[in-house]
C-alpha cells in the first residue's frame, strides 16, 4: 500500500554545514511528486532523507520530522533497514549487479532482507516485478544472462524491477534518466505513471519538460548562494506551478532564466 509522506520542520545538515533548511511538505499516497532546482539547493540530500540513507555519510543528520503514514521515520526505536526496506530507491545511473544475472538482480534485494523465498515463488516473483517494469517481454529468454547485458534504459527497468521485488510502500527517484537516451527516458516516463497506481512516488529531474509529463505534484527548491542553504520555495500543482507559480523565482527557474 502506497504511503503519505508529511515533512515537518526538516533541517538537513553535513556535520556543521546546514544544507537544507525548514522543509515543509505533504505528500499525498499514489501520487507522483517532481522536486526540481538549480545544482547544489538540496534536492537529493532531502530525497535520501526520505528513506534514511543521508545518515550513512559519516557527520550527517537531520533535525525535524519526516513521517510515513504517521510514523515519524526518525523517531525512537525506528529501524533505518526496516525504513530502508520500505522505500525503495532508483539512482541517477543504473547500478545492477554486473556479474549476476538478470533474474538474480531482481532478487538481490529481497535476498539481502534474508528472506528464505523457495524456487516457484523466486521465479514469479521475478516475473511479476519484470512485469511491473515493463521489461519482462525483453529478457523472459534470457534470464541467465548476466545483468551487464542488458542496455542502459533496460538496466535501469531492471533497477526498478529490483526495487519493487521487496515491495516497497514509497519508491524515491534520483534523476533516474538522466544517463538514458530520448526512447528509454519515455520508457521510464510511461513506467512511472503506471506504477503510481500502487506506490508513492518521489523523482528529483532536471528535466523541466519531465517534471510536467509524470508529475501531480512539482516542488521547487532554491538556493540564495554558496554556503548558503537550500531551501523549499513552492511546491503545487505541476499545472499551475507551469502555468501560474506564485513565486518570481520559481517563474525564472521553469522559463529558463536561471539554474
Ligand atoms: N557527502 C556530502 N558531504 C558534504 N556536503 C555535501 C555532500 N553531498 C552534498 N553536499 C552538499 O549539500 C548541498 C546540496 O547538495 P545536493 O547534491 O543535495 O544538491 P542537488 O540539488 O541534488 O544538486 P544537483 O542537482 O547538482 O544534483 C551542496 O552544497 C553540496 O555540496
Amino acid at each position: 500500500m502506497a504511503k503519505r509522506i508529511d515533512v515537518k520542520d526538516l533541517n538537513i545538515y553535513y556535520s556543521d554545514f546546514l544544507a537544507v533548511a525548514d522543509v515543509n511538505v505533504n505528500i499525498e499516497p499514489n501520487s507522483v511528486t517532481a522536486f526540481i532546482g538549480p545544482s547544489g539547493c538540496g534536492k537529493s540530500t532531502f530525497l535520501r532523507t526520505l528513506n534514511r540513507m543521508h545518515e550513512v555519510i559519516p557527520g550527517a543528520r537531520v533535525v525535524g520530522k519526516v513521517a510515513m503514514d504517521g510514523v515519524d521515520l526518525y523517531g525512537d526505536g525506528v529501524d533505518p533497514v526496516a525504513v530502508r526496506r520500505s522505500v525503495g530507491m532508483v539512482f541517477q545511473r543504473p547500478n545492477p549487479f554486473p556479474t549476476m544475472s538478470i533474474a538474480e538482480n531482481v532478487l538481490a534485494g529481497v535476498r539481502l532482507n534474508n528472506r528464505r523465498i523457495s524456487k516457484s515463488d523466486a521465479e514469479s516473483l521475478v516475473e511479476s516485478s519484470l512485469k511491473g517494469a515493463n521489461l519482462w517481454n525483453e529478457v523472459k529468454d534470457r534470464l541467465g544472462r548476466p545483468g551487464s547485458s542488458l542496455s542502459g534504459g533496460q538496466q535501469q527497468r531492471l533497477c526498478i524491477a529490483r526495487a519493487m521485488a521487496v515491495k516497497p510502500q514509497v519508491l524515491l527517484m534520483d534523476e533516474p534518466c538522466s544517463a538514458l537516451d530520448p526512447i528509454s527516458t519515455l520508457a521510464i516516463e510511461d513506467l512511472i505513471s503506471e506504477l503510481k497506481a500502487n506506490y508513492t512516488i518521489v523523482i528529483v529531474t532536471h528535466n523541466m519538460q519531465q517534471a510536467a509529463r509524470v508529475s501531480d505534484r512539482t516542488a521547487f527548491f532554491n538556493i540564495a548562494g554558496t554556503g548558503l542553504p537550500g531551501r523549499l520555495i513552492e511546491v503545487d500543482a505541476t499545472t499551475t506551478m507551469f502555468s501560474s507559480p506564485r513565486e518570481r523565482a520559481t517563474e525564472d527557474y521553469i522559463s529558463g532564466r536561471f539554474g
